[in-house]
């Protein structure tokens, strides 16, 4: 079997967003004199799709969701000719191609995330060609189902954000992630409002529930010291990214102060990245996504990586390429979970884009043994809400 054709599409969405309400979440960019919405830099409206064609005619998917345009230029100009003419089964041999060929000026963000797309879609043609699903492909069912934890509860009108955990509480979800709207740009009333927003939540979900925190790089390391003992009476599972990705030494700093487990990862790419988290023991959780931090096949190396240092694996977003890895390792507990809503930040596209994605039921997810591949198709019914870019 050969690679034939790769095939890069942007699916850009036109159609109806809903646009943040109140702080919504704190981020990178408010630390930063703006005279433009931070919020413009967190919120995505586009995705790439690839396409690979093999010579028997299987079609294997992925996707990428980081800078949509330049991941389809990296691929189309870069990646696909590496690819193309080659044995999909080859996948190390063609994943260490594309990461060597780019080194100069790849390793890590867009063209990592370029890399990833390519290799999930080399996955799904492996599934496809034997007629099993990728998971049975990297080690099979560790689980009868998939725990899976509510992830939205963005920053509102702290009533809004209660009847949401309540909605879905009473779906049977025991895990829920919420975000801070509040960071050191809003000095001590927004100390206030992050704790006061914790409190609403825990009176809804009470303490038999699991709760996480996230703050997307929108603290600083004195802030996030200043916050955790504050937190701590609320029991979070986890407090996730509360500096940017690269102060590594600043997850260290605040996972060892002991108080609240730090997690992060979402912003970090390869084996390397997370080797380096690892022996710096900056995280408590790892958060890679599967398709930025270089697909199935680097993936499936970080999960060996973090089974080896008893850290657990809860890979960022959900989404089947991430419930696969989640599948088919004990290292891995537990997944997100984004859920159906109209388009706001752009996490919610890929319900739009894809078919084949698992609902949640009662807090689980279920992969099928009888759907090969990854399981997705594209979907046809929003088609015309999207502007494709060839
Ligand atoms: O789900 C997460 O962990 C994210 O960071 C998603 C992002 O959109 C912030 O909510
Ligand atoms: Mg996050």
């Amino acid at each position: 079997m050969k690679i034939k054709s790769v095939r890069a599409r942007v699916f850009q969405w036109k159609g109806k967003t809903v646009p943040p309400q109140g702080n919504f979440c704190s981020n990178a960019m408010d630390l930063v004199y703006s005279k433009t919405e931070s919020m413009s830099t967190f919120r995505f409206h586009s995705w790439t799709v690839v396409e690979i064609e093999t010579d028997d005619g299987i079609v294997g998917i992925g996707n990428v969701a980081l800078a949509p345009k330049i991941a389809k230029a990296i691929i189309d100009e870069y990646l696909a000719p590496l690819v193309v003419g080659q044995d999909p089964w080859d996948y190390e041999y063609l994943w260490q191609r594309m990461y060597r060929a780019t080194h100069a000026w790849g390793r890590k963000g867009v063209t990592m995330a370029a890399i990833s797309a390519v290799d999930l879609a080399i996955w799904d043609i492996l599934g496809k060609s034997v007629n099993k699903p990728v998971f049975k492909l990297l080690g099979g069912r560790t689980k009868e189902k998939i725990p899976c934890y509510y992830s939205k509860l963005y920053r509102t009108d702290l009533k809004e954000m209660q009847d949401e955990a309540q909605k879905f509480l009473d779906q049977g979800f025991k895990a829920f992630k919420m975000r801070f709207g509040y960071g050191p740009a809003h000095l001590q009333h927004g100390v206030q409002e992050n704790l006061k927003s914790v409190e609403a939540i825990r009176e809804v979900i009470g303490y038999d529930t699991d709760l996480m925190l996230e703050c997307y790089m929108g603290w600083n390391l004195e802030y996030a010291k200043r916050m955790l003992p504050k937190l701590a009476k609320y029991e979070p599972r986890w407090l996730e990214e509360p500096v940017i990705a690269d102060d590594i030494d600043g997850y260290a700093e605040l996972n060892a102060m002991n108080i609240i487990p730090i997690s992060g990862g979402e912003h970090e790419f390869s084996l390397y990245g997370f080797k380096q988290l690892l022996d710096k023991k900056a995280v408590s959780v790892v958060q890679y996504d599967t398709n930025r931090v270089g697909g199935i096949t680097a993936a499936h190396k970080i999960n060996a990586l973090c089974e080896a240092h008893s850290v657990p694996v809860i890979p960022h977003a959900g989404q089947m390429h991430n419930y696969h890895l989640t599948m088919s390792t004990l290292a891995s507990p537990m997944a997100e979970y984004f859920p159906i809503f109209d388009v706001e930040v752009g996490n919610e596209l890929f319900w739009y884009i894809f078919d084949g994605e698992p609902i949640a039921e009662n807090g689980f997810l279920q992969l099928r043994d009888d759907v090969p591949g990854l399981g997705l198709s594209i979907k046809t019914e929003y088609l015309d809400q999207f502007d494709i870019i060839e």
